[in-house]
């Protein structure tokens, strides 16, 4: 189990490193109109989920949902500090 704050640092050590086999960093080299995509697919999945699936299930998938987000942070060079001002 990890913290938001823990996934961010390790993908952004991902995003220095660049390790082979990252599904990470062939999303941030995929480029931002394919994580966005991916984000409206998963957060089409967090509603189904809501709606017709278990709560663990729902869970998961705004699990994926998040690290969608912080994946497309990365991308984009914003912070965890640049979101939580607007908090
Ligand atoms: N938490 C996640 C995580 N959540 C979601 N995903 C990605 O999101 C996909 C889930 O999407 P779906 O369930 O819709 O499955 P899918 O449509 O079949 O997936 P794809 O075909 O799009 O790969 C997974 O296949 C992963 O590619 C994640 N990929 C990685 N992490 C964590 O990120 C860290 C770094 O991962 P790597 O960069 O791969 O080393 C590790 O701690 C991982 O646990």
């Amino acid at each position: 189990m990890k913290s938001f704050e823990q996934l961010y640092a390790e993908l952004a050590e991902k995003a220095a490193t660049r390790p082979e086999g990252s599904g990470t960093v062939a999303a941030l080299d995929a480029g931002v109109h394919a994580i966005g995509k991916k984000i409206v697919e998963e957060a089409a999945e967090v509603w189904m989920a809501a709606e017709y699936q278990s709560t663990a299930e729902a869970a998961e998938e705004i699990s994926q949902l998040l690290y969608h987000l912080q994946v497309l942070m990365l991308a984009k060079g914003i912070s965890l500090d640049d979101v939580y001002a607007h908090l």
